[in-house]
Parts: C-alpha cells; sequence; structure tokens
C-alpha cells in the first residue's frame, strides 16, 4: 500500500514514520508513506496556504489551489488513491472502516485543520472522517490515528507474533480480555488460575467470555451491530 499526506505541519509525522510497527513496515518497504507539505505546492513568495472566510468569521481556511497543485502532481503517475480528509464532522472512523481501507492499493489522506478546508476540496475527497466527537487543532493527529488502525492490517506488517493476536476477535471491534504476566501474585493481587493451567482450549474461552462480557458491558452497541450483521457465532451469543 502506497499513502500520501497532505499537511502543512510535516514534521508532525516524523516520530509516528520512524517508530515502532509503523517505522518498521516503511523501512522494510512492506508500506510506502510520503508526507507532502502542501506550502511546497504554493506559486507565490510568501507560500501562503489559508486565507481569511468569504462572508467573515473567525479563523482562515485552507486555500484550494495548494491542495489541487498537489494532488495534481500526486496522481500524475499510477494509480488514483482513495482519498480522505479528516474532518471533525466527518463520518466516524471504526475499525470496519479501517478494514476497508486496507483494502485499498493506495490512499491520500488530506489534513484538515480546524477552521475548515475550502469547501471545493471536497470535490477531491471520496471520505470525510473523524476520529471523535472532540476538538482538535488540526487533523494530522487523526491522519495517524487512522494509518495505524488501517497499517497494521496489512499482511505482514504485525509480524508473526503479533498477527496471531490479531484474531477476528480485535478485529471485529470487541474489546479485549485481560491480560497478566509475572508474577503469579502481586502485592495480594493473583493471576486467574485458568491462566496458569496450561489448558489452552479453557484459556481461549475464558478470554472469549471475557471479551464478550466486558464489550457488553462497556460497550453494547458493538454486540448489537455484530448481531445485526451475523458476526457472532451462536455460542458467542449463548
Ligand atoms: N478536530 C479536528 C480538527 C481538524 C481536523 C480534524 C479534526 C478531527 C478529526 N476527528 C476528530 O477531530
Amino acid at each position: 500500500m502506497r499513502i500520501d499526506v497532505l499537511t502543512v505541519l510535516p514534521g508532525l509525522f516524523d516520530c509516528f514514520l520512524k517508530e515502532g510497527v509503523i517505522g518498521k513496515a516503511i523501512s522494510s518497504g512492506k508500506v510506502e508513506v510520503k508526507v507532502h507539505n502542501i506550502r511546497d505546492f504554493t506559486t507565490d513568495k510568501h507560500r501562503v496556504v489559508d486565507d481569511v472566510p468569504y462572508g467573515g468569521g473567525p479563523g482562515m481556511v485552507l486555500k484550494p489551489e495548494p491542495i489541487f497543485r498537489a494532488y495534481d502532481e500526486l496522481t500524475k503517475e499510477g494509480e488514483k488513491p482513495y482519498v480522505l480528509l479528516t474532518e471533525p464532522w466527518g463520518e466516524k472512523f471504526n475499525q470496519e472502516m479501517a478494514v476497508e481501507l486496507s483494502k485499498k492499493p493506495r490512499l491520500m489522506i488530506i489534513c484538515g485543520r480546524y477552521e475548515g478546508v475550502d469547501e471545493r476540496v471536497k470535490s477531491l475527497v471520496d471520505r470525510e472522517v473523524s476520529i471523535g466527537d472532540y476538538v482538535l487543532t488540526g487533523g494530522e493527529l487523526p491522519a495517524m490515528v487512522i494509518m495505524d488502525a488501517v497499517l497494521r492490517l496489512i499482511p505482514g506488517v504485525l509480524g508473526n507474533l503479533e498477527s496471531l493476536r490479531a484474531d477476528s476477535f480485535s478485529d471485529r471491534g470487541l474489546l479485549g480480555y485481560p491480560n497478566y504476566t509475572r508474577p503469579a501474585e502481586f502485592r495480594g493481587m493473583k493471576v486467574p488460575e485458568v491462566l496458569l493451567s496450561g489448558h489452552h482450549k479453557k484459556i481461549e474461552s475464558w478470554r472469549k467470555e471475557q471479551s464478550l462480557r466486558k464489550t457488553l458491558e462497556r460497550r453494547p452497541e458493538i454486540i448489537e451491530n455484530l448481531k445485526r450483521k451475523g458476526l457472532l457465532t451462536k455460542e458467542e451469543l449463548e
């Protein structure tokens, strides 16, 4: 997969693209992520990327020209990207959307700014995406959240060990089961006996039961959604 990111703050992506699972996926060539400074696609001396809103009002709006110039330049060759715009009022991002996006060969993520992007930019956009109902200063962190969730789903990115954990459970958006490691008792708090039993079938069913119980308690709408889609097995429903 290739992802092109358009942003006025490219420096925010430096650590994200170097560290951890994402950093390894990029350095190994499994995925390609290019961050572009919208300012590099301006033509005026002052490299202006935003302007005051027509009709008045607070803040500044990202101008259309530099973004269109970037889009035209970056889509001259190769497959046309599926274009996302990070927006406070976009469609809510979730695991289902992450799975759908992970199947696209090429993405472009245009990072919005709080005051907004010129409406005409949306003629380039396939999906306006929000990561939640809260106010951020810009769309760069949402872009990183989206890339993290999507890139980990690309085959080979998680490597062998971790991919075993990426089972249909977490990828159905169910909450995870409780995790423990040594010591078996810490400050009077013991690890559940079943996890020390070495009985893999019992451990697996305990974990499934814990995950379903936690999801039902904290996020019942996820269970309802999976039920409606027939994505819960008969025993999971019991
Ligand atoms: N608050 C924001 C400001 C600018 C661009 C995106 C966002 C956003 C995206 N998801 C939640 O917020």
